[in-house]
C-alpha cells in the first residue's frame, strides 16, 4: 500500500489583509493524467507542457513506465513520453500504486482491461474505500476478468485484461468521466465500435484527446443533457504535443478566497473554461460574485480565460442537480462561499460526493459545523445557511485535498482562525497551493 502515511500536518488560516495579485494555478489534473496515458498508448514521442506535478499525476507517470513507456521529466511541467502503442503494453513487474488517485487508477484499469496483461491496482486508505465495481462491471463485459479484489470491489484489485476485447454499448449508471474513459480506453483495443451512453454529459477530455491523437470518435446528443460517444477500435494513435491549461478545480480556491476576503482583487490567469468544467463560475455569478471573464482564447485545444475576481456580497441560491457534473469537485469550496453568502444555498443531487477521496457531504457538513455555520444534509442535498462565520474550529480532512483547501480558505475570512487537521494531501492536486496563496497575501501556516 502506498505511503500516504506521512505524518499529518495541521495547518491554520487566519483573517488578514485583502488578497491582491495575479497568479496561474498548475495544470489541469484530468488532462495531465490523460496526456501521460495517451502518450503511453501512442507510437512516438509525446511532448507535454504544463503537466501538473502533483502526487496523483506522478503515480500515473509511474504506472505508464511500469506498462512499458519511457517517461522523462525535462523541466518544470515539461515531460516527454515515448509510448508503446495500442497492443504494445507489457505486464508490470509490481503492484500499480495509485496513491490517492481515483482518476489515474480507474483510467488505467480501462487500459489494462482492454489488453491481454494482468496488473494489480492499489492505493492509500482513501483509494481503498472507493467503489471500483462501476469500472470493473463494463470491463468484464468487454472480456476482462477480476482475479482478486477486496470486499465490495475495492482495491487491491488484480485485473486480467481481455485476450480479445469485445466492443460494447454501455450506459453509465452515474455521470462519470472516469467510467466513460475506462470503457473508451479499453475500446481502443477492440475490433469495431465501442459506445458509451451517458444521461448527463461529464467532462469530455478523453474524447478530445482521442481525436487529438488520431482516433475516430463521434459524439451525439442523448436525451436532454446526455451524450452518446463512440470510438472506433484499433486506431493508430500518433504522438502529439499536449499543452495542459490551468486547472479550474484548483483555481476555485483562490477564486472563492478573493470573493470572501473583503477588499480583495485578483486575476487568475489562463483558467480552462471548458463548458463541462465551469459550473462553479456560473453558480458564483448567480450568487452575485464579481467575476470578469477576460481575454477568452484557445490554448492547447481548450478555451481559456483570465478571471478577474473582486470581493463583494454573495446571496444564497438553489443549485440544480443537473449542474453537478460540471462542478462535481467544487462543492466543498462552493459550500464555503455559501457560508459567507446572505441567506440559504441549496445544493442538490450530491450523492456522488459520498464516494470521492472522502465522503465529502459528511466532511463538508462537519467542517462547516466546526466553523459554527448552520448547515444540514437532506437526502442528497446540502443546505447552508450563510451569514456569520465564527470559525475557531478544526476541520477533519479524511485524506481529502479538497476538504483541506476549502476550510483553509474559510479561515481566511472567518472571525476566528480555522484549522485543518492535515494539509499533506494538498500535494495530490495543488502542491503549490500554500505558497501561491501567500503570494496573494493570505495568512496560512
Ligand atoms: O475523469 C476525470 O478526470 C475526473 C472525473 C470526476 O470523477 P467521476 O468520474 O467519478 O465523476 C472527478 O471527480 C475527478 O476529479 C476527475
Ligand atoms: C475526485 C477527485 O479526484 P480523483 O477521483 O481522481 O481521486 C478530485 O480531485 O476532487
Amino acid at each position: 500500500m502506498s505511503s500516504h502515511s506521512a505524518t499529518p500536518q495541521p495547518l491554520i488560516a487566519r483573517r488578514g489583509a485583502s488578497l491582491a495579485g495575479r497568479l496561474r494555478v498548475p495544470g489541469d489534473k484530468s488532462i495531465s493524467h490523460r496526456s501521460l496515458i495517451f502518450g503511453l498508448l501512442s507510437a512516438g514521442e509525446t511532448a507535454i507542457s504544463g503537466l501538473l506535478e502533483g502526487e496523483d499525476v506522478l503515480r500515473t507517470a509511474d504506472a505508464a513506465r511500469a506498462l512499458g513507456a519511457d517517461v522523462e521529466r525535462l523541466g518544470e511541467g515539461r515531460w516527454r513520453v515515448r509510448g508503446v502503442g495500442i497492443g504494445g503494453l507489457s505486464r508490470p513487474a509490481g503492484v500499480l500504486d495509485f496513491g490517492n488517485a481515483g482518476t489515474g487508477s480507474r483510467l488505467m484499469m480501462g487500459v489494462v482491461g482492454g489488453h491481454p496483461i494482468t496488473a494489480t491496482f492499489d492505493g492509500d486508505a482513501s483509494l481503498r474505500k472507493r467503489p471500483m465495481r462501476r469500472i470493473l462491471d463494463p470491463l468484464v463485459k468487454m472480456g476482462a476478468r477480476v482475479v482478486s479484489e477486496a470486499e465490495g470491489g475495492r482495491c487491491p484489485i488484480t485485473l486480467e485484461g481481455a485476450r480479445e476485447t469485445v466492443p460494447i454499448v454501455y450506459e453509465t449508471p452515474v455521470a462519470s468521466a472516469q467510467i466513460k474513459s475506462a470503457v473508451l480506453l479499453a475500446g481502443l483495443n477492440a475490433p469495431g465500435r465501442t459506445t458509451v451512453v451517458e444521461n448527463e454529459a461529464s467532462r469530455d477530455h478523453t474524447e478530445r484527446m482521442l481525436r487529438h491523437f488520431g482516433a475516430e470518435v463521434s459524439v451525439e446528443p442523448h436525451g436532454i443533457h446526455g451524450r452518446r460517444i463512440t470510438v472506433v477500435g484499433h486506431p493508430e494513435l500518433t504522438a502529439r504535443p499536449v499543452v495542459v491549461p490551468a486547472d479550474p478545480s484548483s483555481a476555485a480556491f483562490p477564486l472563492v478566497a478573493a470573493l470572501i476576503v473583503p477588499g480583495s482583487d485578483i486575476v487568475l490567469e489562463g483558467v480552462m473554461m471548458n463548458p463541462l468544467r465551469t459550473g462553479l463560475v456560473t453558480t458564483l455569478m448567480e450568487m452575485g460574485a464579481d467575476i470578469a471573464v477576460l481575454d477568452r482564447r484557445e490554448e492547447g485545444g481548450e478555451d481559456v480565460a483570465d478571471l478577474r475576481v473582486r470581493a463583494g456580497t454573495l446571496k444564497g441560491i438553489d443549485v440544480p442537480a443537473e449542474r453537478a457534473p460540471s462542478m462535481i469537485d467544487e462543492y466543498p469550496i462552493l459550500a464555503v462561499a455559501a457560508a459567507f453568502a446572505e441567506g440559504e444555498t441549496v445544493m442538490r443531487g450530491l450523492h456522488e460526493l459520498r464516494v470521492k477521496e472522502s465522503d465529502r457531504l459528511e466532511a463538508v457538513l462537519a467542517g462547516l459545523r466546526a466553523a459554527g455555520v448552520d448547515a444540514e444534509i437532506a437526502g442528497d442535498d446540502l443546505i447552508v445557511r450563510g451569514g456569520r462565520v465564527p470559525g475557531g474550529g478544526t476541520a477533519a480532512t479524511h485524506l481529502d485535498h479538497r476538504i483541506a483547501m476549502s476550510f483553509l480558505v474559510l479561515g481566511l475570512a472567518s472571525e476566528k482562525p480555522m484549522q485543518v487537521d492535515d494539509g499533506t494531501m494538498i500535494a495530490t492536486s495543488f502542491p503549490t497551493f500554500v505558497p501561491l496563496m501567500h503570494g496573494l497575501g493570505a495568512d496560512i501556516g
